[in-house]
Parts: structure tokens; C-alpha cells; sequence
């Protein structure tokens, strides 16, 4: 396990040497847990999330009730993280924040990936209801979601970072819903700030969904800038 210091600030977030792997792959940007409950609360509403989405009701205003006095205690307790001030793409407040991989937001699934020694990047989940488009499918956005996330995290496994310029998404097959699902994402070349990338979804055998995308590195973070903010 070691600290990637090319896209982090000074609390940089956990990655992993690809030499250091076992057959299984090993946990990639490992979101750290400060002890604060943060992430057991973010589980809880992730729980909440299925239930509201994927029930019916006959009467929940004391829930609206209760969830209203939650969250008028956690915006007295809680400091709130302005997005703008954060020094590097991987500072833990970042990743945390994350609409996919994020461990902090109760939005994500959320992504836990692993990587491989080749530099694949490979995650397992299974979606609820709240992510559903078709009935009983995954919803097509989320799936593109899911792939820019995926792309991304294979380009900082390949030791780059990118803003996605261009994102295509084929859908061969429905995604199901409550299946074991499985993202794999690795980079294929890089050309001076351009990156390409590419990534498939199946269910077992089933191919869902593969994706090819473009990234562009920003100016102001190559080689001797690694470290300072990303600026346009
Ligand atoms: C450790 C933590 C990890 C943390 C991991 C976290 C992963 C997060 C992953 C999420 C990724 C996102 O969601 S990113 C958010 C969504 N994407 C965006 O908002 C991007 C919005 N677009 C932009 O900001 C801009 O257009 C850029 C940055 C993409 C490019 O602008 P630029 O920097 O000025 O680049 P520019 O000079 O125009 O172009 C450079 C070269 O790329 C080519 N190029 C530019 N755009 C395109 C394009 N769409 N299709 C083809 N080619 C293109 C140009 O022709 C040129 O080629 P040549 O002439 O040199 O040959």
C-alpha cells in the first residue's frame, strides 16, 4: 500500500502499488474512515434510499418529520466542505463527495475497486431499485455514470488524470437490477494531454454495456506540476 503523491495533496488518499497484488486485485483509492460515524451514516441513508425509492406508503409524515429534525442537526453539527477549495483531485473530502465511488455520499453505490497488476480496474456491485430506468433495469445514465467513474479511476491507477472529452457508451444488453454486476476499466494510450480509455459491464457472462472514452490531461498538471491544483 502506498500514498500516490502525483494526484494528491497533503492528506493524500490510499493507493496501491499494482506489484503488490494477489489474484483477487487489491483495494484501490481506499477512502479512510475518521472515526466520526461519517460513513456509517452515509450506509444508513444509502439504506433509507432504497426504501424510499422502492416502497409504497400509506402514511409517512412522522418519517417526514423526523428525517427534517436529521437534517436540521446535521447542518448545526456538521462544517460544510466548500468544493472549490480543494488542493488536488484526491484529497479525501474529494473522493469522498463522489457521486459513484464517494464512501461519504449516500448517492453512490458506492464503486470499492481493486486493482490489477496489468492496471485493470475492476469493481463488483449489485443495484437496487433507485437506480432503476426500464423496469427491472438499470438505468442508462447511471451506467454511464458508473463507466466515466471507471475510466477515470483507470487512468489514476495508470499514474494520469483526465477531464472526459468525449464519452461512448454501447448497450448490448439489458443491466439488470439485484445481479451481481461487474465493471473492468484500463487505459490503452496516451498521446501528450490526450488519454484514451475503455471499460465493459457484464452480468455473469453477459456483456451489458462497454465504453470507450476520451480524456484530456488539464494544463498545469504534468510532470513538474503534478502536485498544484488543477487549473484550466
Ligand atoms: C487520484 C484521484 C483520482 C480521482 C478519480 C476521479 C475520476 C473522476 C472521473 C470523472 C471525470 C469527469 O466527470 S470530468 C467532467 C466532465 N467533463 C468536462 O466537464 C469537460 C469539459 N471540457 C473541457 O473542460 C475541455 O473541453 C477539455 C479540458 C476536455 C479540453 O479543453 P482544453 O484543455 O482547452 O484542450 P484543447 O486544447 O481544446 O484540446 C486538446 C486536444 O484534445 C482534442 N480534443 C479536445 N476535446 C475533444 C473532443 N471532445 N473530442 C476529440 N478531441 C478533443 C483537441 O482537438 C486537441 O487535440 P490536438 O490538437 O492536440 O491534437
Amino acid at each position: 500500500m502506498s500514498t500516490d503523491s502525483s494526484a494528491s495533496g497533503e492528506q493524500p488518499v490510499e493507493t496501491t502499488d499494482p506489484g503488490s497484488v494477489d489474484a483477487d486485485g487489491a483495494p484501490f483509492l481506499q477512502q479512510p474512515d475518521d472515526g466520526s460515524g461519517h460513513l456509517e451514516l452515509a450506509a444508513e441513508l444509502r439504506r433509507l434510499r432504497g426504501l424510499v425509492a422502492g416502497s409504497t406508503f400509506e402514511d409517512v409524515h412522522d418519517a417526514v418529520a423526523t428525517v427534517r429534525e436529521l437534517s436540521d442537526h446535521l447542518e448545526k453539527v456538521g462544517t460544510r466542505v466548500n468544493p472549490f477549495t480543494y488542493e488536488t483531485w484526491g484529497v479525501p473530502e474529494h473522493i469522498g463527495a463522489n457521486p459513484a465511488i464517494g464512501s461519504r455520499n449516500p448517492i453512490s453505490p458506492p464503486l470499492e475497486p481493486v486493482v490489477f497488476p496489468d492496471g485493470t480496474v475492476r469493481v463488483e456491485l449489485t443495484l437496487g431499485i433507485e437506480y432503476q430506468g426500464p423496469p427491472g433495469c438499470v438505468h442508462g445514465g447511471i451506467v454511464a455514470l458508473l463507466f466515466d467513474e471507471m475510466l477515470g479511476l483507470a487512468n489514476a491507477a495508470a499514474g494520469s488524470v483526465g477531464m472526459t472529452a468525449d464519452l461512448r457508451v454501447t448497450y448490448k444488453s439489458p443491466t439488470p437490477l439485484l445481479q451481481p454486476l461487474r465493471i473492468e476499466a484500463r487505459q490503452i494510450r496516451t498521446e501528450g494531454r490526450k488519454i484514451w480509455t475503455e471499460a465493459t459491464l457484464h452480468t455473469g457472462d453477459t456483456l451489458c454495456a462497454r465504453t470507450e472514452g476520451l480524456f484530456i490531461e488539464p494544463r498545469g498538471i504534468r510532470d513538474e506540476d503534478r502536485d498544484k491544483p488543477i487549473e484550466g
